[in-house]
């Protein structure tokens, strides 16, 4: 791999994204590449390198998804995307960001989650009970995605039968891009979440979205497209990564069964394994994207004014020169400092319920089955074919 010229990523870049990503780290912490939908970004690989990226605020998010959709899609074309979504928090800088963070952030703290608890335990028991007899069960379908799908609607207030319409969009949406599809599917979402919005304004419910729509009106806060806009980052970001967690987890633990015994020993090593399994297989590759609004030197690297820039947490979160033996699971390991749940302004705000899912998750799943051997071919399996997302696309297990 040589360091001049933008190097064009393929699809191992997602399949064998551990070995891709150490590469590129060590041919350089930051190099300027073309991701496999064709956007040319500078890519961060280094830990020290993304955790100065992540708090520098000449790498911007104001509207840098416009930016995104502009170049994917020519600078006159109508976009296809839904202009509700230009308030999501991951396409704003203070004091815009500041604000609407504020507003929703008194809702994630860890003591505002602490009581859904028993609730998350309840679903967990349910689909471990559906799960409890049979000779093989697919993981993803069963556990990974169901449990925190349930959790994040009942906490918005979204009607869990809508789920398969609105994961559907979500996954367009995550994985597609700037493309025509990914646009189409903001236009649904939106155009559900407003209805749905209208409903809480005249009905309110015991529901975060009904608090969110209260807080707007009484405050004259919250406009009608930020309130969308705030949903829907969190809905999306509610369940697409905890599954991963989830599904990363149990590949991890299953492909080492000495810290698989250790854990059952020792269940006080729980939080500090959730965070390992967030270490070791991070459920995000990649950041949002980020662009320069100056021409910034870091690392030895001259990146023009203008140009995106890209953290990849997943290959930051295995850099030896942070991680004493990165590539291996280690569920003592002292925590602290992996950037699965990115760093700085944009450090991830639903961080408190996503631990206590994982929590839960493996505790119960523990709990359930004293073993855990997985069917799936390790050469078989298949990374759900995203650049943003890390997860397993099914994972097929025997459980007993
Ligand atoms: C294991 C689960 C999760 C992981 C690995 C994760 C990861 C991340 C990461 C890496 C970011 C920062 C993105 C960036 O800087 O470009 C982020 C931001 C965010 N996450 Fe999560 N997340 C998880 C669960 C959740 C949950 C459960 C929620 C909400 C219910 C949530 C809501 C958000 C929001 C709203 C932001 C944007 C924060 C901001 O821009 O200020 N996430 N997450």
């Amino acid at each position: 791999m040589t360091t001049t010229g933008p190097l064009v990523l393929g699809g191992d870049f997602v399949q064998d994204a551990h070995s891709v990503g150490a590469k590129l780290r060590e041919s350089a912490p930051i190099r300027h590449v073309v991701l496999p939908s064709g956007l040319p970004v500078w890519l961060v690989t280094g830990y020290e390198e993304a955790r100065a990226v992540a708090t520098d605020p000449r790498f911007s998010s104001q509207r840098v998804y416009d930016r995104m959709h502009r170049m994917a899609l020519g600078e006159d074309a109508e976009s296809p995307f839904s202009e509700d979504f230009a308030m999501n928090l991951l396409n704003l800088d203070p004091p815009d960001h500041t604000r609407l963070r504020k507003l929703v952030a008194k809702t994630f703290t860890g003591r505002a989650i602490a009581p859904l608890r028993p609730r998350i335990e309840q679903v967990a028991d349910e689909l471990l009970d559906a799960m409890t007899g049979r000779d093989s069960v697919e993981l993803l379908e069963s556990y990974a995605y169901p449990l925190p799908i349930r959790v994040i609607t009942e906490l918005l207030g979204v009607p869990f039968d809508d789920r398969d319409q609105f994961t559907a969009w979500s996954k367009t949406m995550v994985d597609g891009g700037a493309s025509e599809a990914a646009g189409a599917a903001t236009m649904r979402m939106a155009g559900y979440l407003h209805g749905l919005i209208a409903a809480k304004r005249e009905n309110p419910e015991d529901d975060l979205l009904s608090q969110l729509v209260h807080a707007s009106e009484d405050g004259d806060r919250l406009s009608p497209s930020e309130l969308i806009a705030v949903s829907v980052v969190l809905l999306i970001g509610g369940f697409e990564t905890t599954v991963n967690l989830i599904s990363g987890g149990v590949f991890s633990l299953s492909r080492d069964p000495g810290q698989l015994a250790l854990l059952r020993a020792d269940r006080s090593l729980m939080p500090n394994a959730i965070e390992e399994f967030l270490r070791h297989e991070t459920p995000n590759i990649l950041s949002s994207p980020r662009y320069t609004t100056e021409e910034v030197e870091i690392a030895g690297v001259v990146i023009p004014a203008g140009d995106f820039v890209m953290v990849s947490w997943l290959a930051a979160n295995r850099d030896p020169s942070r991680f004493t033996d990165p590539d291996r699971l280690d569920i003592t390991r002292p925590m602290g400092g992996h950037l699965a749940f990115g760093h700085g302004l944009h450090f991830c705000l639903g961080a408190p319920l996503a631990r206590l899912e994982g929590e839960i998750a493996f505790g119960r799943l523990l709990d359930r089955f004293a073993d855990i051997e997985v069917l799936s071919a390790v050469d078989d399996l298949r990374w759900r074919d995203s650049t943003a997302m890390h997860g397993l696309e099914s994972l097929e297990l025997r459980l007993r």
